[in-house]
């Protein structure tokens, strides 16, 4: 069964991080965007990761580093063209994660019709958790997910205002991109994305499941 494999090193794995944008009504708001009708489907680099310990580092091309905490879905059994009916059997597990973007890079991506890769995919720009096993989160489309920077409350909102749910989302990537075990799907983040600077400590968690913190560093 998928829920019992051990995908705790899901993130050595060098697997494909796929991103989902504007999952979240109030977040495509607060950026100018409009809410989206079919998901808006980014990638990032497996080198992205970087696990507690390691610090999320400011890329040198940016002077505007914005989080987005997001519900990491981890991908159990792999395939292809999967059914919404079957997808949470190909749910091994989750991880909160960290959507690490540069705003202003981004920004200038918008305007020239450019790619995302340099806003979203560089070093470090997926800082997860541990892994969270299938059962410990019973109904994923009901947590709450939380932010804090230097003890500040910056993002704080239920995965239930989702606009495609987890088994959408499966469904609808596994006919574009097949899915693989160790694979990552993050699922969008909530309103409240702001800047941080280099030392700023970021605190996150699902509920009381899980915490994690991160610290930032400016490249040098
Ligand atoms: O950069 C963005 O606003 C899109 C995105 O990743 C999200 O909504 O989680
Ligand atoms: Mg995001």
């Amino acid at each position: 069964m998928a829920s019992t494999k051990n995908l705790s090193r899901f993130w050595e794995w060098g697997k494909k991080i796929i991103c989902v944008g504007r999952n979240y009504a109030e977040h495509a708001k607060e950026l100018k965007n409009t809410v989206p009708t079919e998901p808006v489907l980014f990638l990032k680099s497996p080198t992205a990761y970087v696990k507690e310990g390691a610090p999320a580092v400011i890329p040198f091309y940016s002077n505007n580093l914005h989080h987005e905490v997001e519900l990491g879905v981890v991908i159990g059994k792999g395939g292809k063209d999967i059914p919404q009916a079957l997808a949470m059997d190909h749910v091994g597990g989750y991880a909160l994660c960290l959507d690490m973007t540069a705003r202003d890079v981004q920004d200038k991506c918008k305007e020239k019709g450019l790619p995302w890769t340099l806003a979203k995919a560089f070093d470090t720009s997926c800082p997860v958790s541990d892994f969270i096993p299938k059962d410990k989160i019973q109904d994923p489309h009901n947590v709450k997910i939380w932010l804090k920077v230097n003890d500040s409350l910056r993002q704080e909102g239920s995965t239930s205002s989702m606009i495609f749910s987890i088994p959408f989302l499966i469904s609808y990537i596994s006919k574009i991109i097949s899915l693989e075990e160790g694979d990552l799907i993050l699922t969008g983040t909530p309103k409240g994305v702001a800047s941080v600077q280099e030392n700023d400590e970021m605190v996150a968690g699902i509920d009381d499941i899980i915490s994690m913190t991160f610290k930032v560093e400016k490249h040098l």
